[in-house]
Protein backbone atom coordinates (compact mmCIF):
# COMPACT_ATOMS: atom_id res chain seq x y z
CA UNK A 1 0.00 0.00 0.00
CA UNK A 2 1.32 3.66 -0.52
CA UNK A 3 -1.22 5.15 1.19
CA UNK A 4 -4.90 5.03 1.38
CA UNK A 5 -5.32 8.56 2.19
CA UNK A 6 -8.88 9.59 2.23
CA UNK A 7 -10.16 5.74 1.89
CA UNK A 8 -13.94 5.65 2.25
CA UNK A 9 -15.57 2.39 4.58
CA UNK A 10 -18.23 0.62 2.58
CA UNK A 11 -20.11 -1.48 4.51
CA UNK A 12 -21.64 -3.59 1.54
CA UNK A 13 -18.29 -4.68 0.72
CA UNK A 14 -18.01 -6.80 3.59
CA UNK A 15 -21.62 -9.19 2.23
CA UNK A 16 -19.90 -8.48 -1.26
CA UNK A 17 -18.59 -12.64 -1.44
CA UNK A 18 -16.61 -11.96 -4.66
CA UNK A 19 -15.23 -8.13 -3.11
CA UNK A 20 -13.81 -10.49 -0.24
CA UNK A 21 -11.64 -12.99 -2.30
CA UNK A 22 -10.80 -9.90 -4.79
CA UNK A 23 -9.94 -7.44 -2.44
CA UNK A 24 -8.10 -10.08 0.11
CA UNK A 25 -5.25 -11.78 -2.68
CA UNK A 26 -2.84 -13.01 0.26
CA UNK A 27 -5.96 -14.73 1.86
CA UNK A 28 -5.79 -12.90 5.11
CA UNK A 29 -9.35 -14.23 5.73
CA UNK A 30 -8.61 -17.85 5.38
CA UNK A 31 -5.36 -17.78 7.53
CA UNK A 32 -7.72 -16.37 10.63
CA UNK A 33 -9.89 -18.44 10.13
CA UNK A 34 -6.68 -21.47 10.21
CA UNK A 35 -6.33 -19.86 14.06
CA UNK A 36 -7.36 -23.55 15.31
CA UNK A 37 -5.20 -25.48 13.55
CA UNK A 38 -2.20 -23.07 14.39
CA UNK A 39 -2.65 -23.77 18.18
CA UNK A 40 -2.88 -27.41 17.56
CA UNK A 41 0.52 -27.43 15.32
CA UNK A 42 2.31 -24.93 17.79
CA UNK A 43 1.57 -27.12 20.72
CA UNK A 44 3.38 -30.17 18.60
CA UNK A 45 5.76 -28.15 17.77
CA UNK A 46 6.96 -27.11 20.99
CA UNK A 47 6.43 -30.52 22.70
CA UNK A 48 8.39 -31.97 20.04
CA UNK A 49 11.50 -29.33 20.44
CA UNK A 50 12.10 -30.92 24.03
CA UNK A 51 10.90 -27.82 25.52
CA UNK A 52 9.15 -29.79 28.55
CA UNK A 53 13.06 -30.43 29.10
CA UNK A 54 14.16 -27.61 30.17
CA UNK A 55 12.04 -27.73 33.18
CA UNK A 56 15.04 -30.20 34.60
CA UNK A 57 17.43 -27.46 35.14
CA UNK A 58 15.82 -25.77 38.03
CA UNK A 59 13.54 -22.68 37.62
CA UNK A 60 14.52 -19.38 36.57
CA UNK A 61 14.95 -16.45 38.89
CA UNK A 62 13.02 -14.43 35.90
CA UNK A 63 11.67 -15.05 32.64
CA UNK A 64 12.71 -12.87 30.11
CA UNK A 65 10.46 -12.70 26.58
CA UNK A 66 12.22 -10.47 23.69
CA UNK A 67 10.16 -9.50 20.49
CA UNK A 68 9.16 -7.04 18.30
CA UNK A 69 5.72 -6.19 17.46
CA UNK A 70 3.46 -9.73 17.67
CA UNK A 71 6.03 -11.37 18.48
CA UNK A 72 6.40 -9.04 22.09
CA UNK A 73 2.67 -9.70 22.35
CA UNK A 74 3.53 -13.45 23.14
CA UNK A 75 5.32 -12.02 26.21
CA UNK A 76 2.36 -9.73 26.90
CA UNK A 77 0.09 -12.99 27.18
CA UNK A 78 2.83 -14.87 29.52
CA UNK A 79 2.73 -11.95 31.98
CA UNK A 80 -0.57 -11.75 31.90
CA UNK A 81 -0.98 -15.76 32.66
CA UNK A 82 1.33 -15.26 35.78
CA UNK A 83 0.85 -11.83 37.17
CA UNK A 84 -1.06 -12.86 39.95
CA UNK A 85 -0.18 -16.57 40.34
CA UNK A 86 3.28 -16.81 39.41
CA UNK A 87 6.20 -17.98 42.05
CA UNK A 88 8.17 -15.74 39.70
CA UNK A 89 8.59 -12.54 37.53
CA UNK A 90 8.03 -12.63 33.47
CA UNK A 91 9.04 -9.20 31.73
CA UNK A 92 8.69 -8.55 27.79
CA UNK A 93 11.57 -6.82 26.21
CA UNK A 94 11.25 -5.11 23.20
CA UNK A 95 14.49 -3.09 22.32
CA UNK A 96 17.85 -3.55 21.51
CA UNK A 97 18.99 -4.87 25.05
CA UNK A 98 18.60 -6.63 28.39
CA UNK A 99 17.94 -5.08 31.24
CA UNK A 100 21.25 -4.79 33.35
CA UNK A 101 20.05 -7.25 35.93
CA UNK A 102 19.67 -9.87 33.56
CA UNK A 103 21.95 -12.95 33.68
CA UNK A 104 22.95 -16.62 33.82
CA UNK A 105 20.22 -17.13 36.49
CA UNK A 106 17.11 -15.60 34.11
CA UNK A 107 15.98 -17.45 31.07
CA UNK A 108 15.39 -15.44 27.66
CA UNK A 109 12.94 -16.66 25.09
CA UNK A 110 13.47 -14.58 22.02
CA UNK A 111 10.53 -14.49 19.69
CA UNK A 112 11.21 -13.62 15.92
CA UNK A 113 8.42 -15.11 13.31
CA UNK A 114 11.26 -14.41 10.37
CA UNK A 115 13.67 -15.36 12.81
CA UNK A 116 15.73 -12.38 11.49
CA UNK A 117 14.38 -8.74 13.19
CA UNK A 118 17.36 -6.89 14.42
CA UNK A 119 16.40 -5.65 18.02
CA UNK A 120 15.81 -9.81 18.56
CA UNK A 121 18.43 -10.85 17.25
CA UNK A 122 20.81 -8.37 19.17
CA UNK A 123 18.80 -9.22 22.20
CA UNK A 124 19.09 -13.06 21.71
CA UNK A 125 23.12 -12.24 21.14
CA UNK A 126 22.90 -10.81 24.68
CA UNK A 127 21.62 -12.97 26.30
CA UNK A 128 24.16 -16.15 25.10
CA UNK A 129 26.85 -13.02 26.00
CA UNK A 130 25.55 -13.43 29.76
CA UNK A 131 25.13 -17.06 29.69
CA UNK A 132 21.28 -16.94 30.34
CA UNK A 133 19.41 -19.93 29.69
CA UNK A 134 17.69 -19.87 25.92
CA UNK A 135 14.59 -20.45 24.01
CA UNK A 136 13.70 -19.62 20.66
CA UNK A 137 10.84 -19.66 18.57
CA UNK A 138 11.08 -18.60 15.02
CA UNK A 139 11.72 -19.90 11.55
CA UNK A 140 14.28 -22.33 10.59
CA UNK A 141 17.90 -21.60 9.35
CA UNK A 142 17.77 -18.25 10.32
CA UNK A 143 20.05 -15.72 12.49
CA UNK A 144 18.16 -16.36 15.25
CA UNK A 145 18.02 -20.16 15.03
CA UNK A 146 22.10 -19.96 14.92
CA UNK A 147 22.20 -18.24 18.36
CA UNK A 148 19.69 -20.38 19.72
CA UNK A 149 22.14 -23.34 19.05
CA UNK A 150 24.87 -22.28 19.94
CA UNK A 151 23.67 -21.58 23.34
CA UNK A 152 22.47 -25.30 22.81
CA UNK A 153 18.56 -23.92 23.69
CA UNK A 154 15.69 -25.69 22.47
CA UNK A 155 14.45 -23.83 18.72
CA UNK A 156 10.52 -24.46 17.95
CA UNK A 157 10.24 -23.42 14.62
CA UNK A 158 7.37 -21.35 13.41
CA UNK A 159 6.01 -21.64 9.29
CA UNK A 160 3.61 -19.18 8.98
CA UNK A 161 3.31 -16.98 6.05
CA UNK A 162 5.91 -15.11 4.56
CA UNK A 163 6.30 -11.62 4.90
CA UNK A 164 3.34 -12.01 7.53
CA UNK A 165 4.75 -12.19 10.38
CA UNK A 166 1.73 -11.04 12.79
CA UNK A 167 -0.68 -13.33 10.73
CA UNK A 168 -2.02 -15.40 13.69
CA UNK A 169 -0.41 -15.01 17.37
CA UNK A 170 -0.71 -18.41 18.04
CA UNK A 171 2.22 -20.24 16.75
CA UNK A 172 4.14 -17.38 18.83
CA UNK A 173 2.76 -17.52 21.71
CA UNK A 174 2.15 -21.07 22.57
CA UNK A 175 5.81 -22.00 23.11
CA UNK A 176 6.74 -19.39 26.00
CA UNK A 177 3.50 -20.96 27.71
CA UNK A 178 5.19 -24.22 27.56
CA UNK A 179 8.25 -22.66 28.33
CA UNK A 180 6.86 -21.60 32.23
CA UNK A 181 5.08 -24.60 32.17
CA UNK A 182 7.70 -26.41 32.35
CA UNK A 183 9.38 -24.50 35.28
CA UNK A 184 5.56 -24.89 36.87
CA UNK A 185 4.88 -21.45 36.82
CA UNK A 186 1.97 -21.40 34.55
CA UNK A 187 -0.35 -24.81 35.01
CA UNK A 188 -1.80 -25.63 31.11
CA UNK A 189 -2.09 -28.65 29.79
CA UNK A 190 -3.18 -30.37 26.29
CA UNK A 191 -6.65 -30.12 27.13
CA UNK A 192 -6.70 -26.36 27.75
CA UNK A 193 -5.20 -25.79 24.07
CA UNK A 194 -7.75 -27.85 22.75
CA UNK A 195 -10.27 -25.84 24.14
CA UNK A 196 -8.60 -22.98 22.88
CA UNK A 197 -8.97 -24.71 19.22
CA UNK A 198 -12.45 -25.69 19.69
CA UNK A 199 -13.25 -21.64 20.34
CA UNK A 200 -11.35 -20.43 17.45
CA UNK A 201 -13.27 -22.80 15.58
CA UNK A 202 -16.63 -21.76 16.98
CA UNK A 203 -15.17 -18.05 15.51
CA UNK A 204 -13.78 -18.97 12.77
CA UNK A 205 -17.87 -20.45 11.95
CA UNK A 206 -19.69 -17.50 13.37
CA UNK A 207 -17.67 -14.91 11.68
CA UNK A 208 -17.32 -16.23 7.78
CA UNK A 209 -17.34 -14.18 4.73
CA UNK A 210 -20.58 -15.56 3.94
CA UNK A 211 -22.15 -14.77 7.55
CA UNK A 212 -24.27 -11.57 7.46
CA UNK A 213 -22.87 -8.57 8.79
CA UNK A 214 -26.17 -8.33 11.00
CA UNK A 215 -25.26 -11.69 12.74
CA UNK A 216 -21.60 -11.84 12.10
CA UNK A 217 -19.83 -9.88 15.20
CA UNK A 218 -16.53 -9.55 13.03
CA UNK A 219 -18.35 -7.51 10.19
CA UNK A 220 -20.09 -5.56 13.36
CA UNK A 221 -17.18 -4.86 15.58
CA UNK A 222 -15.70 -3.41 11.86
CA UNK A 223 -18.28 -1.24 11.37
CA UNK A 224 -18.73 -0.19 15.06
CA UNK A 225 -14.84 0.79 14.45
CA UNK A 226 -15.07 2.37 10.82
CA UNK A 227 -14.89 6.24 10.76
CA UNK A 228 -14.19 6.50 14.72
CA UNK A 229 -11.24 7.13 16.99
CA UNK A 230 -11.40 3.71 18.66
CA UNK A 231 -10.15 4.03 23.03
CA UNK A 232 -9.79 0.59 23.74
CA UNK A 233 -9.52 -0.78 27.21
CA UNK A 234 -9.02 -4.33 29.13
CA UNK A 235 -10.41 -4.82 32.47
CA UNK A 236 -7.80 -7.43 33.28
CA UNK A 237 -4.46 -8.33 32.24
CA UNK A 238 -5.59 -10.62 29.64
CA UNK A 239 -8.19 -8.60 28.30
CA UNK A 240 -5.70 -5.32 28.48
CA UNK A 241 -3.75 -8.00 25.86
CA UNK A 242 -6.37 -7.89 23.47
CA UNK A 243 -7.04 -4.38 23.85
CA UNK A 244 -3.00 -4.04 22.79
CA UNK A 245 -3.58 -6.69 19.95
CA UNK A 246 -6.70 -4.70 18.94
CA UNK A 247 -5.03 -1.49 18.25
CA UNK A 248 -1.84 -3.32 16.71
CA UNK A 249 -4.09 -5.07 14.40
CA UNK A 250 -6.13 -1.76 13.59
CA UNK A 251 -2.17 -0.53 12.47
CA UNK A 252 -0.71 -3.49 10.77
CA UNK A 253 -3.88 -4.12 8.68
CA UNK A 254 -6.10 -1.11 8.15
CA UNK A 255 -3.38 1.31 8.66
CA UNK A 256 -5.66 2.50 10.65
CA UNK A 257 -4.60 4.18 14.64
CA UNK A 258 -6.21 3.70 17.99
CA UNK A 259 -5.14 4.16 21.72
CA UNK A 260 -5.48 1.25 24.14
CA UNK A 261 -5.02 0.95 27.95
CA UNK A 262 -5.77 -1.22 31.03
CA UNK A 263 -7.92 -0.67 33.60
CA UNK A 264 -7.74 0.80 36.36
CA UNK A 265 -4.82 2.67 34.57
CA UNK A 266 -6.93 4.12 31.79
CA UNK A 267 -9.16 5.83 34.17
CA UNK A 268 -6.54 7.86 35.24
CA UNK A 269 -5.74 9.25 31.86
CA UNK A 270 -7.30 8.28 29.36
CA UNK A 271 -10.65 9.20 30.47
CA UNK A 272 -10.21 12.73 30.10
CA UNK A 273 -10.15 12.04 26.05
CA UNK A 274 -14.42 11.53 27.41
CA UNK A 275 -13.94 15.61 27.64
CA UNK A 276 -11.47 16.57 25.11
CA UNK A 277 -12.02 17.73 21.12
CA UNK A 278 -12.55 14.48 19.71
CA UNK A 279 -15.58 13.46 21.92
CA UNK A 280 -19.61 13.41 21.49
CA UNK A 281 -21.12 15.25 18.61
CA UNK A 282 -18.96 18.29 16.84
CA UNK A 283 -20.90 21.25 17.04
CA UNK A 284 -19.51 22.67 13.89
CA UNK A 285 -20.05 19.95 11.98
CA UNK A 286 -22.47 21.55 8.78
CA UNK A 287 -25.62 19.90 9.12
CA UNK A 288 -26.66 19.83 5.60
CA UNK A 289 -23.18 17.93 4.46
CA UNK A 290 -23.79 14.36 3.07
CA UNK A 291 -21.24 12.80 5.84
CA UNK A 292 -22.84 14.29 8.81
CA UNK A 293 -20.78 14.89 12.34
CA UNK A 294 -17.59 16.32 10.36
CA UNK A 295 -14.59 13.91 11.01
CA UNK A 296 -13.56 10.76 13.10
CA UNK A 297 -15.30 11.04 16.97
CA UNK A 298 -14.32 8.78 19.47
CA UNK A 299 -15.91 5.87 20.51
CA UNK A 300 -15.13 3.45 23.81
CA UNK A 301 -14.24 -1.05 23.07
CA UNK A 302 -14.45 -1.94 26.51
CA UNK A 303 -13.11 -5.28 26.50
CA UNK A 304 -14.08 -7.23 29.34
CA UNK A 305 -12.96 -10.13 31.40
CA UNK A 306 -15.63 -12.07 33.34
CA UNK A 307 -12.93 -11.81 36.28
CA UNK A 308 -12.27 -8.50 36.93
CA UNK A 309 -11.30 -6.57 40.58
CA UNK A 310 -14.37 -5.64 42.14
CA UNK A 311 -13.01 -1.90 41.89
CA UNK A 312 -12.60 -2.44 37.92
CA UNK A 313 -16.09 -3.14 37.72
CA UNK A 314 -17.13 -0.15 39.53
CA UNK A 315 -14.84 2.31 37.23
CA UNK A 316 -16.22 0.39 34.23
CA UNK A 317 -19.70 0.78 35.31
CA UNK A 318 -19.14 4.26 35.77
CA UNK A 319 -16.73 5.08 32.86
CA UNK A 320 -19.47 3.59 30.67
CA UNK A 321 -22.06 5.86 31.94
CA UNK A 322 -19.47 8.91 31.89
CA UNK A 323 -19.41 8.29 28.18
CA UNK A 324 -22.81 7.82 27.06
CA UNK A 325 -23.73 10.94 29.15
CA UNK A 326 -20.41 12.86 26.87
CA UNK A 327 -21.99 11.12 23.58
CA UNK A 328 -19.28 9.10 23.23
CA UNK A 329 -20.58 5.60 22.42
CA UNK A 330 -19.65 2.51 23.98
CA UNK A 331 -19.35 -1.31 22.01
CA UNK A 332 -18.83 -3.99 25.39
CA UNK A 333 -17.59 -7.12 24.29
CA UNK A 334 -17.28 -9.61 26.96
CA UNK A 335 -14.96 -12.64 27.11
CA UNK A 336 -16.38 -15.99 28.72
CA UNK A 337 -14.63 -19.14 29.12
CA UNK A 338 -13.36 -20.90 32.16
CA UNK A 339 -9.47 -20.52 31.69
CA UNK A 340 -7.47 -17.57 30.81
CA UNK A 341 -6.57 -19.10 27.39
CA UNK A 342 -9.73 -19.51 26.76
CA UNK A 343 -10.94 -16.14 27.31
CA UNK A 344 -8.15 -14.57 25.29
CA UNK A 345 -9.00 -16.82 22.20
CA UNK A 346 -12.24 -15.44 22.55
CA UNK A 347 -10.74 -11.86 22.68
CA UNK A 348 -8.37 -12.37 20.03
CA UNK A 349 -10.01 -14.50 16.90
CA UNK A 350 -12.79 -11.44 17.23
CA UNK A 351 -10.07 -8.83 16.97
CA UNK A 352 -8.30 -11.04 14.07
CA UNK A 353 -11.80 -11.35 12.19
CA UNK A 354 -12.55 -7.71 12.77
CA UNK A 355 -9.76 -5.84 11.74
CA UNK A 356 -9.37 -7.61 8.65
CA UNK A 357 -12.85 -6.89 7.87
CA UNK A 358 -12.45 -3.09 8.72
CA UNK A 359 -9.04 -2.94 5.64
CA UNK A 360 -11.42 -4.54 3.28
CA UNK A 361 -14.38 -1.85 4.02
CA UNK A 362 -11.77 0.67 3.18
CA UNK A 363 -10.36 -1.36 0.61
CA UNK A 364 -7.35 -1.71 1.77
CA UNK A 365 -5.48 -5.08 1.14
CA UNK A 366 -5.44 -6.31 4.76
CA UNK A 367 -1.98 -8.27 3.94
CA UNK A 368 -0.30 -4.63 2.24
CA UNK A 369 0.43 -2.32 4.82
CA UNK A 370 4.21 -2.15 4.17
CA UNK A 371 5.15 1.05 6.03
CA UNK A 372 6.67 -1.02 8.95
CA UNK A 373 9.03 -2.62 6.31
CA UNK A 374 10.17 0.67 4.62
CA UNK A 375 11.39 1.81 7.88
CA UNK A 376 12.85 -1.41 8.57
CA UNK A 377 14.76 -1.16 4.97
CA UNK A 378 15.32 2.54 6.11
CA UNK A 379 17.53 1.88 9.01
CA UNK A 380 19.10 -1.28 7.76
CA UNK A 381 21.36 0.73 4.83
O1 LIG B 1 8.21 -11.75 14.43
P1 LIG B 1 9.22 -10.94 13.71
O2 LIG B 1 9.59 -11.53 12.39
O3 LIG B 1 10.45 -10.70 14.57
O4 LIG B 1 8.61 -9.55 13.40
C1 LIG B 1 8.34 -8.62 14.42
C2 LIG B 1 7.47 -7.47 13.95
O5 LIG B 1 8.17 -6.71 13.01
C3 LIG B 1 7.47 -5.53 12.60
O6 LIG B 1 8.27 -4.71 11.81
C4 LIG B 1 6.22 -5.89 11.90
O7 LIG B 1 6.51 -6.56 10.71
C5 LIG B 1 5.40 -6.75 12.81
O8 LIG B 1 4.31 -7.18 12.14
C6 LIG B 1 6.17 -7.92 13.35
O9 LIG B 1 5.38 -8.56 14.30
Amino acid sequence: MTGAGGARFEPDRLDDQAYLVEGDPSGMLRTVASSAAEVRTAYRAAVESGLARIGRDGRPRAIVVAGMGASGLAGEVLEALCRYGAPGPVVTVRGYRLPGWVGAADLVVAVSRSGTTEETVAVTAEAVRRGCGLVGVGAPDTPLAALVARAGGPYVPVGGVAGRPEATLWSLMVPPILAAAAFGLVSVDEDEFESVARRLEDLAHRCRPSSESFINPGKTLAMELAGTVPVVWGTSPMAAVAAHLLAARLGAYAGYPAIWGELPEAAHNQIGTFDGPLAGRDIFADPFADEPGGGPRLRLFLLRDVEEHPQVTRSRTAAVRMAEDRGVPVSEITADGVRPLERLAALAGLVDYATVYLALGYGIDPASVAVSTELRARISQ
